[in-house]
Parts: structure tokens; sequence; C-alpha cells
């Protein structure tokens, strides 16, 4: 693996990422002058408004951004750098990208509800690793994917099924297996447990804190659900319109918040909401 700076596997410091201008639509500054590292073996959740940036720091630092097969349009490095397990995205060479990938699992966006409709589960599971080695033992293969399958806690008469036949959330968890099927150092989650029922979203969060232990990685979070956090975030960071609103833990965060976004969180948790998607409305894009 590549050496990590400082020792902290995610570093960013004052990050500037901006989508370049696209035909009639101009260039748009997603995030300002972001600074946060997270250290080995930390989880940090990542809280903010709607188009405050969050799932573009997530596509860049997973290395899906930095993809030129990548169909949407991807955001560009225009100010300061971001660093993932020593490998410095601004200019990273085409070359190295398949190790970052590697070494970082990427839970995008309704991944449960994107795995593809004509793969199996144990096909599903097992596409990282035949993408870098096709010709890997099958053996070997079909343990990993079974090993998988059990920690996210899902029979193994799954393995044959088809998305179609699965749950929301037991596509979720299928999805979290894919993600760490390369046994992966970091791991970037965007909305793991959205729009999951109550109880199975308990699981997940569950399922990620204990997989966090067993296979030490460290993570960003990204997530409104606050017990979700409570369990598994060592420090969360509230983006607002693409600039840090706050970081700290969660306690530090909420007690005594002066900036506004901050503050109207802090008074939907007040107001007993445990998942504060609802404050987006008035606030950011
Ligand atoms: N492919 C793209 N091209 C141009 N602009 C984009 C693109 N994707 C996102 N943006 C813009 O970048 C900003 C940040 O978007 P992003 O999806 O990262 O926000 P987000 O915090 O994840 O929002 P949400 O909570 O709604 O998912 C928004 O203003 C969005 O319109």
């Amino acid at each position: 693996m590549a050496p990590t700076e400082h020792g902290y596997p995610i570093v960013l410091s004052d990050l500037t990422l901006e989508y370049p201008a696209k035909g009639p639509s101009p260039a748009h500054v997603a995030l300002h002058g972001l600074s946060l590292t997270i250290a080995p073996g930390e989880v940090v959740g990542l809280l903010g408004s709607a188009g405050s940036g969050k799932s573009t720091l997530a596509r860049l630092l997973s290395g899906e951004a930095l993809d030129p097969r990548s169909s949407d349009s991807r955001p560009v490095i225009t100010g300061g750098e971001a660093s993932v397990l020593g490998h410095r995205l601004r200019g990273l060479p085409k070359r190295r990208l398949p190790e970052l990938r590697f070494h970082v699992g990427y839970l995008a966006q309704d991944a449960g509800s994107r795995l593809t409709a004509d793969r199996s589960v144990a096909e599903i599971i097992a596409e990282p690793i035949l993408e870098r080695d096709h010709r890997y033992n099958q053996r070997a293969l079909t343990t990993r994917v079974a090993t998988m399958l059990d920690s996210v806690r899902l029979p193994l008469g799954y393995l044959e099924k088809y998305p179609y036949e699965l749950s929301g959330g037991q596509r979720q968890r299928v999805a979290l297996a894919r993600a760490l099927v390369l046994g992966p150092s970091v791991l970037i989650a965007d909305e793991p447990t959205a729009g999951i029922d109550l109880t199975v979203r308990d699981a997940v969060a569950q399922l990620i804190g204990e997989l966090r232990e067993r296979q030490r990685f460290s993570a960003l979070l990204i997530s409104h659900d606050l017990p979700v956090l409570r369990r598994i975030a060592d420090r969360i960071a509230v983006l607002d319109q693409g600039n840090l609103a706050a970081l700290g833990t969660i306690e530090e965060v909420f007690h005594d918040p002066s900036h506004p976004y901050v503050a109207a969180l802090a008074g939907a948790l007040d107001n007993g909401h445990a998942i504060i998607d609802d404050v987006d409305e008035g606030f950011g894009a």
C-alpha cells in the first residue's frame, strides 16, 4: 500500500473542487477551501444541506471522479490538495488510479438500487475482484464471496438470487459487501442507510461498526441519520454550500452552534428528528 501522508489516510488541505463549464452551464465551484484529516481507524460523518458538495467529495475521494470512463461530468481540483492513502489526487496519473480504487471501498448514493439487474448476487459481489484479475482462483473467489455475504448477514442461499428478488435493505447490504470485498483501508459511503426501513437501518449501521472493528478501515460516511452517526462516527463534519460549517464530535458540533445551518440542524434534533434531512429546506442549493 502507498504510504499515508503524516500517517493520515485522508488529508484535505484547502481543497477547492469545481465542475467545469459545459455547454450553456457555467463552471460551478462545489467545494471551497475544505480542510479535514481523517485518522487511521477513524469514522467521520458528513452532513450538509442539499447541493452542499457531499457526493462530489465522495466521488473524488473514491477515485470515481478521476476515472476518464465515468459518464458524468467530473469535478476538477482547482485549489489545494486531497490525499488518500498517500495518493495526491490533484493530477494523479491515470496509471495510479487502479491502486487507489483497490484500497478504497465506495458505496455510491443509491448503490443498492443500482445493482446490475441481470447479474446474480454472487456475480455482483465478485465483480471488483474479477475486474482486476479475471483468472482469480475460482475456489478462493467462491469462499471470499460467501464470506462477504455472511458478513453482511445474508444467508448463503441468496448468492444465486437476482436484485429484483431482494428488498431494498437486502440490496443495500449486497452493495456494501461488494464495496468491501477487496478489504479496503478506506470506506467512502454515501447515504448507506437512506431509503431503508428503520430496523434494517440499525442493522446496517451496526454492521459497518463491526466491520470497521474487524477490518480496521477509516471511513467517510455521508448520512443525516443521527442514530447511525452516534453509533459509528467519531466526529462529524457539516458542509453548507461547499464550505465547512462545523467539525467535531456530535456533542461539540451541536452544543453551541454559531453557524445558521448547524443551528437549524441542532433545532431539528431538539424537536426530536432523528433523520435531519428536513432542515434542508431553505438552505443550500
Ligand atoms: N455533474 C455535475 N455537473 C455540474 N454540477 C454538478 C454536477 N454534480 C453536482 N453538481 C453541482 O455541485 C453541487 C454539489 O452537488 P453534490 O451532489 O455534491 O451535493 P450533495 O451535498 O451531495 O447534495 P444532496 O444532498 O442533494 O445529494 C450542486 O450545486 C450540484 O448542482
